[in-house]
């Protein structure tokens, strides 16, 4: 067991948080924030509302700059550069209230993400910067109005990979759909096929479950260690259901008042004073038996 962790250690991390901290005027949001992910780590943020997950989230995505601190992705430093720019070195996110084409089918929402490969997101259209790029790339625009053979091609493939997509993630019977008119739970799934779409190598997940009935949330369990193993991907999940992220991360990272007040094995995590006075509370600890 330590043999596969020593060699786990020695890999370079995908991604790489050191010491970042964000604040927003008097309000420190995170401090000192420190993760690694590698390839087949599948690891967790939780921790009350309020403690600073999603900022984590949007600082190593690019959408906030870090007050302090560096982020690494695939080695690179990537403090200032855009989401867009990150996304590119291989690093995809959904988000806690979805974002997809509403009016775009299932099988164009993920189209335009494998196309895009993160150039164009929803929450970006309203703004037009990306939109207006893509369309006034010259060469792309001729092809796709001459629709050459090339084009054509281009197509195809695309399509190709997008249902591939939908049926990874159990949506092919939805494939003509257009987003809104799918049920939540296969909106939150549609949008992790978005993000799969971008052929990342990290993938951070903003609440997967969120919404999910038992049943969704418990076939979503088996499919995101599936994804990880499938895509060889590193998994970052933030979940506030408990079963869900003690069942499938190997590591839990726990935020409270933007600090980190622990990190470790769930069975660590679950039993860590701080973490049920801060988040869990003792009746979960008794409803699951651990000892502090
Ligand atoms: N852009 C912003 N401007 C000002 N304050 C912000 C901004 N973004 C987040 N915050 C604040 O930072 C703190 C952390 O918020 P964050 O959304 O990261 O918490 P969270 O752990 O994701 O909570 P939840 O579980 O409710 O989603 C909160 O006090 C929030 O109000």
């Amino acid at each position: 067991m330590s043999a596969v962790l020593t060699s786990q250690e020695t890999r370079p991390p995908l991604l790489q948080a050191d010491g970042v901290s964000i604040q927003f005027g008097g309000l420190k949001a995170l401090t000192d924030f420190h993760l690694a992910i590698r390839q087949g780590d599948l690891l967790g943020l939780i921790g009350p509302n309020g403690a600073g997950k999603s900022t984590a989230f949007n600082v190593l995505t690019g959408v906030y700059q870090p007050t302090r601190g560096e982020v690494r992705v695939a080695g690179q430093r990537v403090n200032g550069r855009k989401p867009h720019q990150i996304n590119h070195l291989g690093l995809a996110r959904t988000f806690q209230n979805i974002r997809l084409f509403r009016a775009l089918t299932a099988l164009d929402n993920v189209k335009v993400a494998c196309r895009a490969q993160g150039a164009l997101h929803p929450h970006e259209l309203g703004a037009g910067t990306k939109l207006r790029n893509a369309i006034t790339n010259y060469r792309d625009w001729w092809r796709a109005l001459l629709l050459t053979p090339h084009f054509q091609e281009e197509e195809r493939e695309l399509t190709r990979q997008a249902e591939h997509l939908l049926e990874v993630m159990g949506l092919s019977h939805r494939r003509d759909e257009e987003a809104r008119n799918l049920p939540y739970g296969e909106q939150r799934r549609l949008e992790i096929a978005r993000a799969l779409g971008t052929k990342p190598r990290v993938l951070l997940l903003d609440e997967p479950a969120a919404g999910m009935n038992t049943r969704e949330k418990a076939d979503l369990m088996v499919l995101i260690r599936k994804l990880r193993d499938d895509f060889q991907l590193g998994v970052l999940v933030i979940e506030h259901d408990m079963k869900l992220v003690m069942g499938i991360c190997e590591q839990i990272t726990v935020l409270d008042h933007g600090e980190t007040i622990a990190r470790g094995a769930p069975a660590q995590v679950r039993s860590d004073r701080k973490v049920i006075e801060a988040y869990l509370g003792d009746s979960y600890l008794e409803s699951h038996g651990g000892a502090a």
